[in-house]
């Protein structure tokens, strides 16, 4: 079966490396690929930066869509965008991506492989055996990391090395099934609050190892409202009574 692909690419100011990202993924020996890029409004630029990539792409089953949003909203609300747009679009797979160069476009081929052996929900893994973390990923980022991996999983029961990647590959049921519209989780919470949602649904969750690079130029998004929010999430979703996922 011809699998229609779909990488979701949210941005805030990525001028520096959407274009070298842009081009990584059409590179790939993927046919029928569909990229989205959901900018909030980067002052830097990106989105035109990202418009001007798309004149390298030709019309037809590879295609390159920017979302021009006016407004810094958080990841997950760029996520959730761009995951609607993709499954709009008939895209069978929606995978996420960071702009920055972090994630290796080229381990997209070898995800796809595995959704169609039957996984619900790839995850692009830096913990599970033969991940990898960019030595120059800073130890402060290393701790966050392992911490936040160690509490939510612990608290939520997630058997997953890696719960708070963002590197990540949804087939279309799968987000059909979680109804990504309810996600209530505006930043990065929204990559552990989908994982438990699939989890709860019986979801097949597998991990492949990746290497994690340290990102190639700007800086990280996460403030202090988006650990606050990671902190909390946990709880909330232990307590919230929800219809259904
Ligand atoms: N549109 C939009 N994009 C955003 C926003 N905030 C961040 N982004 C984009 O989301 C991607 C990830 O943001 P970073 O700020 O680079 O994330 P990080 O700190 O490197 O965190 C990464 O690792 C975490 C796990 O340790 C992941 O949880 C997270 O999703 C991400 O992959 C980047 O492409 C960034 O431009 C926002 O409010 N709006």
């Amino acid at each position: 079966m011809n699998t229609r692909v779909g990488v979701v690419v949210p941005t805030y100011q990525e001028a520096a490396t959407i274009g070298e990202a842009l081009k990584r993924l059409h590179d790939l020996p993927i046919d029928d690929l569909l990229v989205v890029v959901v900018d909030d409004g980067s002052p830097d630029g990106t989105a035109d930066f990202a418009e001007k990539a798309a004149a390298d792409w030709p019309a037809g089953r590879r295609e390159l869509t920017i979302l021009r949003r006016t407004e810094k909203s958080g990841l997950g609300r760029a996520y959730i965008a761009g995951m609607a747009a993709a499954l709009d679009a008939g895209c069978d797979l929606v995978i996420e991506m960071d702009a920055d160069l972090s994630h290796p476009a080229a381990a997209i081929p070898g995800m796809v492989e595995r959704a169609a052996e039957g996984a619900d929900v790839v995850i692009g893994s830096r913990y599970t055996t033969g991940g990898q973390l960019d030595a120059d990923w800073p130890l402060s980022r290393r701790l966050l990391s392992r911490a936040a991996n160690f509490y939510v999983s612990v608290l939520l029961r997630l058997k997953l090395r890696d719960v708070t990647a963002g590197f990540v590959a949804w087939t279309a049921e799968t987000l059909r099934a979680i109804d990504v519209d309810t996600i209530n989780s505006n930043g990065y919470s929204f990559q552990v609050e989908m994982k438990w949602r699939a989890r709860n649904l019986n979801a097949t969750i597998v991990e492949v190892p990746i290497t994690f690079s340290e990102r190639a130029a700007g800086s990280s998004k996460m403030d202090l409202a988006v650990k606050i929010e990671g902190l909390k999430l946990p709880w909330r979703l232990l307590f919230t009574r929800r219809p259904r996922g």
